[in-house]
């Protein structure tokens, strides 16, 4: 497709949208426009977008494509501004907000104006935040909910896939409130009890100083993404909040279960507790009908020293096994942790363990 696109807000998400429609659209132009104009200027000399936005209106008035990729907070305001500018006509306009009920009430002036809305949701992203840590791949294979406002027309829905193609994710259309439930409980809410495990551990560290040291594996997996951005989750945050309420009301009683079976030390009751647990979690993938896209995770007990994930990837890549994510868990001090290879198939992740079984004699792990 060719056109101008307009990219409001260049941080992670709104810099890696970026790199998925230059790929996919190599004649569009993209522009990008941010209140932090270092930011804007990193976006432009790392070549994510053609041009920065001499102000928001000029750029806004010759874009047929307008992704507002900013805190939610700020995507309802930046609504507002678009409400009364001359906008081109056939332009449509998206957002890549965690959130949107709120958002879609936001943009009931817009439709009334028939200027189509469609709320945009990646369902993929990363605790780093800024444009230096946008990336093509971000996307590849999760899904990408959609919320089209009332009268929003089938072929703008297409045309916004079409221009989002180069994401490689999975198209899905959600009412926003099931949108605000489903992502309250597996994305919001999990957000909150991280970051809730980290002040009692900071809390902690008080009486016991050796814990920042020791919290490593467990600990690090769960609260990851503890080191998101706190501007975006306490945007996220008050906007569901009446949904997260309700979660964590009930995140009450199920702990005061928890402390009664901790404090009736009932093997049976405890092992079945933690069994129901297991076995749900470990299907998740299996299942892959939720907002969580299926990945076959392959563990490597890596040695520490440098090029040893060139190594590995580049077996991987000598038998043309795609891999998915890649990442190391930092669970041992000071030196490698354990390399997680992520495959989108369990044949992938089987021929990867009889290639690295041949060509090292790394420790591998399946979960
Ligand atoms: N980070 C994730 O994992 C993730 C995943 C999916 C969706 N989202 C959503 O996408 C949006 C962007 O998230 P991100 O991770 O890219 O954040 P980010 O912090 O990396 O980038 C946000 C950018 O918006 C800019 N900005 C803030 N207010 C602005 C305004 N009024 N006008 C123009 N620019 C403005 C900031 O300067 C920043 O560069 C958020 O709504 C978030 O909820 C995030
Ligand atoms: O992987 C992470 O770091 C994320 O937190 C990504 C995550 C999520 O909760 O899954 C966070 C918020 C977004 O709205 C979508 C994706």
């Amino acid at each position: 497709m060719e056109g101008n696109v307009l990219i409001v807000g260049m941080g992670l998400i709104g810099g890696s949208l970026a790199l998925c429609i230059k790929e996919e659209h190599p004649h569009a132009t993209i522009i990008g426009y941010d209140v932090n104009q270092k930011e804007l200027r990193l976006a432009k000399t790392l070549g994510v977008i053609d041009e920065m936005a001499q102000t928001f209106e000029q750029a806004a008035e010759k874009a047929d494509l307008i992704i507002i990729s900013t805190p939610v907070t700020q995507t309802e305001k930046i609504m507002k501004v678009l409400h009364n500018t001359n906008l081109k006509q056939g332009v449509i306009i998206t957002d890549t907000g965690s959130t949107k009920g709120q958002i879609m009430k936001a943009a009931r002036p817009l439709s009334e104006k028939g200027i189509p809305f469609i709320g945009g949701h990646p369902m993929a992203g990363s605790h780093k935040s800024g444009v230096s840590a946008a990336k093509k791949i971000l996307f590849e294979n999760a899904f990408y909910m959609f919320t089209p406002s009332e009268n929003t027309e089938d072929h703008e829905i297409q045309s916004l896939e079409k221009w989002l193609g180069g994401t490689r994710a999975k198209f899905l259309i959600v009412p926003p409130k099931e949108h605000d439930e489903l992502t309250g409980m597996i994305s919001h809410f999990p957000h909150i009890i991280a970051a809730s495990l980290v002040h009692q551990a900071k809390d902690s560290s008080q009486e016991h100083p050796y814990l920042r040291r020791l919290a490593a594996g467990g600990f690090r997996d769960i609260t990851r993404i503890a080191s998101s951005s706190p501007v975006m989750w306490k945007d996220i945050t008050m906007q569901n909040s009446q949904v997260l309420m309700d979660i964590l009301e009930k995140w009450k009683i199920e702990m005061e279960e928890v402390i009664h079976m901790v404090k009736e030390k009932d093997a049976e009751v405890l092992y079945r507790y933690f069994y129901e647990a297991k076995v749900f979690r470990d299907e998740l993938p299996v299942l892959a009908k939720g907002a969580i896209p299926a990945f076959y995770d392959l563990y490597i007990d890596v040695p520490d020293y440098p090029g040893v994930i060139s190594e590995v990837t580049a077996y991987l890549a000598e038998e043309k096994i795609s891999l998915t994510n890649i990442r190391i868990l930092e669970t041992r001090e000071d030196v490698y942790g354990v390399l997680v290879i992520s495959f989108q198939t369990i044949e992938d992740r089987e021929r990867a363990v009889f290639c690295l079984k041949e060509k090292t004699a790394y420790e591998l792990f399946i979960d």
